[in-house]
């Protein structure tokens, strides 16, 4: 490309203090014609724990590989730490750690040494420093007992960890992880997100992607939704639940006429369990009048209240379909 660091442009402050990654109606099309991101416009605030979640399928790879000047945008554009992508790559990138589509390891080598010849890719590491840095970054991750081990030998979640390990051998404003957590047993999931805490807490900004609503919801401060390459909704997680109505909740020994005079009063989707009916009440209903219908009825009531919005119900709520659909 003839990119010289000459003429890069300098970071720019504006454009940072709008977000650590820009991109404005960003579009992917693959040859073969799929259209697999579709005018995309995220902004990730600086120091946020990022979630960039999506059903299977809805564009989130591509996404983060042309975040990462892997491959070029059809249209559109990006901005890392300030800079444009892909043209600013090679300053950009050293500032990044990156967990993409699994790390790349030598299975014959022990964690350790996979380590130690990362940091000897990278030009500006100072050799006499790199079995500190390296012995600090296993330390971070907790891999340190397990450091002389082959690599192969190590579990999905041992390896995610080690990937991990590559990305903060030197400090990083910012941490792109491609669905971290995937492949892993709970405890491991438990572990790789309370790292990313952990490394939130130190002020990286860390952008995740997740197909996993739950992750999102325990780990993000903020979050983008994807269905079908567009974005659905972007924003701090605790607002994106809380512009969806929660779900109604009444407690009855009375299940079968609960759920009949709830119906009559317009509650949608109504579902009568064990001792619960649940349903789904219209905007401008009024859930005292909901409830006075219930005793009238002679219905006895043990509880009565509203589920806080979940994700989930934002998702559904905004595309009319439920999340585990594959795109
Ligand atoms: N190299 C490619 N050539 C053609 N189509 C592709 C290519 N890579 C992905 N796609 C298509 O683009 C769409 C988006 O895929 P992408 O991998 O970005 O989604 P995703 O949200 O990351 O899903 P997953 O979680 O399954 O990886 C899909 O329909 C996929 O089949």
């Amino acid at each position: 490309m003839g990119e010289t660091s000459v003429n890069e442009p300098e970071p720019n402050a504006a454009g940072e203090g709008d977000g650590v990654i820009v991109t404005r109606s960003l579009t992917k099309r693959y040859r073969g014609g799929q259209l697999a991101v579709d005018g995309l416009n995220l902004t990730v605030p600086a120091g946020s724990v990022f979630g960039f979640l999506g059903p299977n399928g809805s564009g989130k790879t591509t996404t983060i590989r042309m975040l990462m000047g892997l491959i070029e945008p059809t249209s559109g554009t990006v901005q890392v730490l300030g800079r444009p992508m892909p043209r600013a790559v090679r300053s950009v990138l050293p500032e990044v750690g990156a967990l993409i589509e699994g790390p790349a390891l030598y299975g014959f080598l022990s964690g350790r040494d996979n380590l130690l010849r990362y940091d000897a890719a990278d030009p500006t590491s100072d050799p006499r420093t790199r079995r500190a840095r390296v012995a600090e970054a296993l330390e971070r991750v907790g891999l340190t007992a397990a450091a002389g081990k082959k690599a192969r030998a190590y579990s999905l979640g041992m390896k995610q960890r080690l990937g991990l390990a590559a990305a903060l051998l030197r400090p990083r404003r910012l941490l792109v992880l491609d669905e971290p957590t995937n492949g892993l047993d709970p405890q491991g999931m438990r572990e790789i997100r309370s790292l990313i805490r952990e490394l939130a807490s130190d002020g990286t900004t860390v952008f995740l992607s997740s197909h996993l609503l739950d992750e999102i919801e325990q780990v993000c401060t903020h979050a983008a939704v994807m269905a079908q390459g567009r974005l659905v909704t972007q924003g701090p997680v605790a607002e994106l639940a809380a512009g969806t109505r929660g779900r109604l909740v009444v407690l009855t020994p009375d299940v079968a006429e609960a759920a009949r005079v709830l119906k009559e009063q317009g509650v949608g989707d109504v579902v009568a369990e064990e001792e619960r009916v649940t349903g789904e009440v219209p905007e401008e209903r009024d859930l005292a009048d909901l409830n006075a219908a219930l005793v009238r009825a002679s219905v006895r009531v043990r509880g009565f209240g509203v589920e806080r919005a979940s994700l989930e119900d934002a998702f559904v709520a905004l595309t009319g379909e439920g999340f585990d659909v594959a795109g």
